[in-house]
């Protein structure tokens, strides 16, 4: 517990589904989830599609749909969150990158949309971070969302959503078939929030680039989370890790693409 920024214990979601009508049936795609990631450490989280990863995801920024229920604890800072804390948080120390670019208001500038619900004198200083740690040139500022390229409109996606005083960073698949160049800046600017102290957890498939900056891998399977092992333990020869999924993951990943990795880390 102690340093932990996140830590999820005994975690399960369970959702109520009508059947024919009248039946219903519980499902439970989320079990016994546990996790925790401390300041300055970024986990990645990988598993095959509809392992839970998104669901652990909305739990922790309290954006289940209602008919969800949860079971076990969260605790953010050593204190046990619940909805109307969460609610308190989102956003303001909780940051949460989706993984649809839809969220951005396709009739706002960019420059406009980073300085959403900040006051006058920071709007200034976060457009200038688009412009200076994002990478964008001072004329993208001028365009609307639906004008700019998928790696420029994920770099507005990050600005828009982690501000300064940001602890906790959920980032659900920040890097989908994007261009080497937007995918480094990506990459860069996670492994610069841990840098900073955030905790950063990153929701991925694409565990070779998460390799080059995250700390600890944790691997779901089925709704539970099966193995956790650091990082270097998929760059090595795989001795330490534990479970068959781990070692087969660890064997489809091509080694090579380790080498440059000291330029992230
Ligand atoms: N509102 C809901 N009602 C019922 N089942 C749901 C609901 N939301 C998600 N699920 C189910 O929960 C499971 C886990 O979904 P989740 O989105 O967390 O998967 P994921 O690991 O993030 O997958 P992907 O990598 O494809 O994004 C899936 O089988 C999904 O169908």
């Amino acid at each position: 517990m102690k340093n932990n920024i996140l830590e999820v214990n005994n975690l399960s979601i369970s959702f109520t589904q009508y059947s024919r009508g009248l039946d219903t049936i519980r499902i439970t795609p989320v079990k016994s989830l546990n996790i925790s990631i401390k300041k300055g450490e970024i986990l990645a989280i990988v598993g095959a599609s509809g392992s839970g990863k998104s669901l652990l995801a909305h739990a922790v920024m309290g954006i289940l749909p209602i008919n969800a229920s949860i079971e076990g604890e969260m605790y953010y800072n050593g204190v046990l969150m619940d909805q109307k804390r969460i609610e308190k948080l989102r956003g303001k120390e909780i940051a949460f990158i989706p993984q649809s670019v839809n969220y951005l208001d396709p009739l706002m500038k960019v420059k406009d949309q980073v300085q959403i619900g900040l006051p006058k004198d920071r709007a200034k200083a976060v457009q200038e971070q688009l412009f200076g740690k994002y990478g964008l040139k001072k004329s993208d500022g001028d365009l609307y969302p639906f004008q700019l390229s998928g790696g420029m409109l994920r770099r507005v996606l990050f600005a828009t959503s982690v501000k300064d005083d940001i602890k906790l960073v959920i980032a659900d698949e920040p890097t989908p078939g994007i261009h080497p160049e937007a995918l480094n800046a990506i990459l860069t600017q996670l492994r610069s929030f841990a840098d900073r102290g955030m905790a950063v957890m990153l929701i991925t498939h694409d565990i070779v680039s998460a390799l080059k900056i995250c700390d600890y891998v944790t691997i779901f399977k089925d709704g539970e989370n099966i193995e956790t092992a650091p990082a270097r333990a998929f760059k090595g020869n795989g001795s330490e890790l534990k479970t068959d999924y781990a070692k087969n993951l660890w064997n489809s990943l091509p080694q090579n693409e380790f080498i440059d990795m000291e330029v992230f880390k």
